[in-house]
């Protein structure tokens, strides 16, 4: 069975960015929020069920983000309806994806990991962490983000510095290059592990 590595952060801390950086090192890679998406997508697998509970959410037979987002901001109750139904999808997804990888190491980037306690099934968990101004500005850089809607986002997960002190790594992402020889010295810090295992 594959090394189960979780890898985590607030938003925009640099995830993605570094999940790619372990598929480099021949890890291989899931993605919750991939993950999401496909479930969202036409005839994905939660589209039936998120017509059932939120008929307005569906458009084009898949479930429109934009029309979430505003039954989100309208309904206190509505994300955790969402996450009841989503939630359970996406650990399936996961489910099979680990039964069919062969790589030693198997990397999950999970944006709630700790929010929904999925650390519980890791054998350990990679943080990726900025400075908050850091992460603010690259955050606010986007497209449509506005900082209200960034303080909810932030609102809504762990604070960093609880995340920091749950992991057995930190990654700082200050720079691609340092950032690239972090993931260089985790990786070879599990397959030596694993090699006297
Ligand atoms: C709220 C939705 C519609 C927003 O979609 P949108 O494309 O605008 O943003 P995106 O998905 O990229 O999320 C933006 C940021 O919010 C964070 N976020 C997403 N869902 C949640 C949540 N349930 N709780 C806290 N943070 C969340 C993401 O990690 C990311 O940092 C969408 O994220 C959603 O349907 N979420 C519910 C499913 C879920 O919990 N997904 C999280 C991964 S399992
Ligand atoms: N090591 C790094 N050095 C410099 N910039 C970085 C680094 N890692 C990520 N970034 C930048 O930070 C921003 C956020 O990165 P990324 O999209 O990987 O974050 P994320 O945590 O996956 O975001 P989200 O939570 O929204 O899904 C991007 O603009 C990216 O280019």
């Amino acid at each position: 069975m594959s090394f189960r590595l979780g890898l985590t952060g607030s938003i925009g801390m640099g995830k993605s960015t570094t999940a790619q950086m372990f598929k480099d090192h021949g890890c291989a890679l899931w993605d919750a929020d991939a993950a999401v998406h496909r479930l969202y997508g036409k005839g994905g697998a939660a589209v039936a069920a998120m017509q059932g509970a939120f008929p307005d959410a569906i458009e084009n037979g898949g479930v429109s983000r934009d029309r979430l987002r505003e039954i989100i901001a309208a309904d206190a109750d509505a994300l955790p309806r969402i996450e009841r139904i989503v939630h359970p999808l996406v650990a399936q997804d996961r489910q099979d994806f680990l039964a069919t990888a062969t790589e030693d190491i198997v990397v999950l980037d999970i944006p709630l990991l700790f929010e929904n306690s999925s650390e519980t099934m890791m054998d350990a968990v990679v943080v990726v962490s900025v400075p908050p101004e850091v992460q603010r500005a690259r955050v606010l850089a986007r497209p449509g983000m506005t900082a209200e809607r960034f303080d909810l986002i932030l609102s809504r997960q762990m604070p960093d510095a609880e995340k920091r002190a749950r992991a057995d790594y930190v990654i700082e992402t200050d720079t691609i290059d340092h950032a690239r020889a972090q993931v260089a010295s985790v990786v070879a810090d599990i397959r030596k592990m694993l090699a006297h295992a």
